[in-house]
């Protein structure tokens, strides 16, 4: 059970530790958010699951107590000295903790490639070769991607709010978690999932959109955590794509480039991004697919859209 504010502002005391805001230190202080989020991932014994950020270890203890792996890591040094004194020594075989920044390990140092032992020969359990069709097999290697299966693994995390885009950007590039169980803001939340047409919908709508179906979530109130956040709090489920797409880096920053601008015509804004046969091909594409044309503005072109956009595009020409 996690602690109540007044036993987590005790601890915390007993560490000699103030909540850091720029570190998003709010710590989970309600058992049934910690026991939905577990639900949510359908966390098993036999799991492999990461988590960023564990703090005080209210999440953490609540997932080792279920028999699965945890890989976690903490930033701050004091959290995870307290961690590593006090859950480590309990879960020895099973707690596999890292002090350091989770922009550097996203994975919290789980490699994301072990199958479950007893796993069949996934070559055949996926004919088509490989879990990410749409990337070469060379850039899947130099990615450190397996080509054999889709990996096994999950990530539950109450993740501290300023790193949770370039967090989940990075994730996007695999391996990718089948499941995601994840504590945000709302707001953040809300981009993530958002449509095309809305001021939200954003290049990060589109490279979580085409790995990731959106399950149902919950909204999180401010009274769940110690201290109280200022903003309000989201429960993101996400269950991973049969075949789920991964953008090339290039591409990403080709896609991201076009929404710093997004209230431009495709056409101006592609115009000294892609060679003119390979524009010429994606306008047709757009013009079949949906109907769009390069006047249309990138806030209306749908996540799936975005797949057939020319890989490796040439860095921008104009000054
Ligand atoms: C919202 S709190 C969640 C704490 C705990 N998991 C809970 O639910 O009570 C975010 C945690 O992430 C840690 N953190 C912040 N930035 C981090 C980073 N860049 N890398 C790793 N951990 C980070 C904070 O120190 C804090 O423990």
């Amino acid at each position: 059970m996690p602690l109540t504010p007044s036993a987590t502002r005790e601890l915390l005391a007993s560490l000699g530790h103030n909540p850091k805001r720029f570190l998003g230190q709010n710590f989970l202080v309600d058992g049934n958010i910690v026991r939905k989020s577990l639900e949510l991932a359908q966390i098993a014994p036999a799991d492999t699951v990461v988590e960023i950020g564990p703090g005080l270890g209210t999440l953490t203890n609540a997932l080792l107590e279920t028999g699965a792996h945890v890989y976690a890591v903490e930033k701050d040094t004091t959290l995870h000295a307290h961690l590593a004194s006090t859950l480590a020594p309990k879960h020895p075989q099973t707690f596999h903790l890292i002090c350091g920044d989770a922009l550097d390990h996203p994975l919290a140092g789980f490699s994301g490639s072990a199958n479950p032992p007893g796993e069949p020969s996934l070559d055949s359990a996926h004919p088509e070769g490989s879990p990410y069709p749409n990337i070469p097999h060379s850039a899947l290697r130099m990615a450190g991607l397996s080509l054999r299966s889709k990996p096994h693994f999950k990530v539950v995390a109450n993740l501290p709010y300023a790193i949770s885009t370039p967090w989940m950007d990075a994730i996007l590039s695999g391996p990718l978690p089948e499941r995601m169980v994840l504590m945000l803001q709302q707001e953040a939340a809300q981009r993530y999932t958002a449509v095309p047409g809305t001021k939200q919908y954003s290049a990060i709508s589109i490279f979580l959109q085409n790995a990731y179906d959106i399950a149902p979530g919950h909204k999180v109130s401010a009274a769940c955590f110690y201290p109280r956040p200022d903003i309000e709090s989201y429960l993101l489920h996400l269950v991973r794509k049969p075949r789920p797409f991964i953008f090339a880096t290039e591409t990403k920053a080709a896609i991201r480039a076009c929404f710093q601008q997004r209230r431009k015509q495709l056409g101006a804004l592609l115009r000294d991004r892609l060679p003119d046969s390979a524009r010429g091909d994606w306008f047709d594409y757009l013009a079949t697919a949906g109907q769009f044309t390069p006047k249309s503005r990138p806030e209306e072109i749908p996540p799936e859209l975005w797949t057939h956009f020319p890989a490796n595009p040439p860095p921008q020409t104009r000054a």
